[in-house]
């Protein structure tokens, strides 16, 4: 690439008033089942912003829908789980999950090729922790106590639930890749919750097997959480090509965290994008000048696109990162 790739995560959303259109009167988990939606969507920030990828519109809580799990995501708050997942006997409730289950997936991706050309698209999961706080905690949480009361008090439990998501997530990433995506990312958006050994005993073997099943298919696979700066070690060592930083560590330390032989992604904060253009200019030129000795560098924000966000602001930072890091 004649400059260093740029996407967003949440790129695609409610910052786009073209995206807020098509999807009035639809439900958020609705519009995921809707191939011709979910390709639409997709290509909206491709088409208006020029960033270097898509990523497949969808959300974390989709292949959990997908095989049964009564679940919806409230406008303004996120997933709600009706029952969560608390006993062993809870456990049953978590199926493997087939390609069938998820067949609008794949003929969703058929269409996104085919309009992408050589754009590459992203695919991706939920990571098993951050998947277990929702299905535990039956919904968003800041202190994850129910989680973490079964990781701690109930170990046995925490580690099937896990190896459990991990099939899961595995499987609904092979969906993805086979029907064409050129890239997965893992988020594990809320794992920064975790101290260093916790996150080892209890959360790498999980995440690590999500990654090493998807190894095979030579596509690069990312991974993501907020709050990490403890554990970027730890991530890089799960197996992943790409480690994505928020914008708490620079990336340059971020390096020196991760280790030889990765990739990093980010991290310009994303409430920079309220403030004025040449406030936006000035940090993203301390991201760009940080990521400058890195082995590799995919630019993104720290987090997702906030939903009030100016899609102008969007499309001038693609615009900036691409001519200040021309070769
Ligand atoms: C934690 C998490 C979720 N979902 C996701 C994560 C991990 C990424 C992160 O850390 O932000 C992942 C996700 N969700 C969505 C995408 C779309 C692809 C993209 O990045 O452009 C992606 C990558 C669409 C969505 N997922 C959601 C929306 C908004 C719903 C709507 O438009 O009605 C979108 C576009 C809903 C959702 N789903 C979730 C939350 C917290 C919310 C927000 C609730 C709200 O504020 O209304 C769970």
């Amino acid at each position: 690439m004649p400059h260093t790739p740029v996407w967003f995560m949440r790129q695609a959303g409610r910052s786009l008033p073209e995206y807020r259109k098509v999807r009035e009167g639809i439900p958020m988990l609705e519009s995921c089942t809707r191939p011709d939606l979910v390709a639409e969507i997709t290509l909206q920030p491709v088409r208006r912003h020029n960033v270097d990828a898509a990523i497949y519109y969808s959300d974390i809580v989709v292949p959990l829908k997908a095989i049964g799990i009564d679940l919806d995501i409230k406008p303004g708050i996120g997933p709600l789980v009706e029952r969560p997942i608390r006993t062993r006997a809870d456990l049953d409730r978590l199926r493997d999950l087939t390609p069938e289950d998820v067949s609008y997936v794949t003929e969703a991706i058929g269409l996104l090729t085919r309009e992408l050309g050589p754009t590459p698209l992203i695919g991706f999961a939920g990571a098993p922790f951050t998947l277990a706080s929702y299905l535990i905690e039956g919904g968003p949480s800041r202190t994850f106590e129910n989680a973490k009361a079964m990781m701690y008090g109930d170990p046995g439990l925490w580690a099937e639930l896990l190896d459990r998501l991990a099939g899961i997530t595995a499987a609904f990433l092979k969906v993805q890749i086979e029907a064409g995506a050129s890239a997965v990312q893992l988020f594990d958006s809320w794992v920064g919750a975790l101290a260093p050994a916790d996150y080892r005993r209890s959360v790498l073997p999980a995440s690590a097997k999500v990654l090493d099943a998807v190894a095979g298919y030579g596509v690069p696979r990312i991974h993501f959480g907020v709050g990490t700066g403890e554990l970027l070690h730890l991530m890089g060592e799960a197996g992943a090509d790409v480690v994505g930083v928020d914008w708490r560590v620079p990336l340059d330390e971020a390096a020196r965290r991760v280790g030889p032989g990765k990739a990093l992604q980010g991290n310009l904060d994303p409430t920079v994008l309220f403030a004025t253009p040449e406030a936006v200019e000035t940090k993203t030129r301390e991201v760009l000048d940080a990521a400058a000795a890195l082995e590799g560098h995919v630019f993104n924000l720290g987090h997702g696109v906030p939903p009030a966000t100016d899609p102008d602001a969007l499309t001038r930072l693609v615009e900036y990162v691409h001519t200040h890091t021309a070769r």
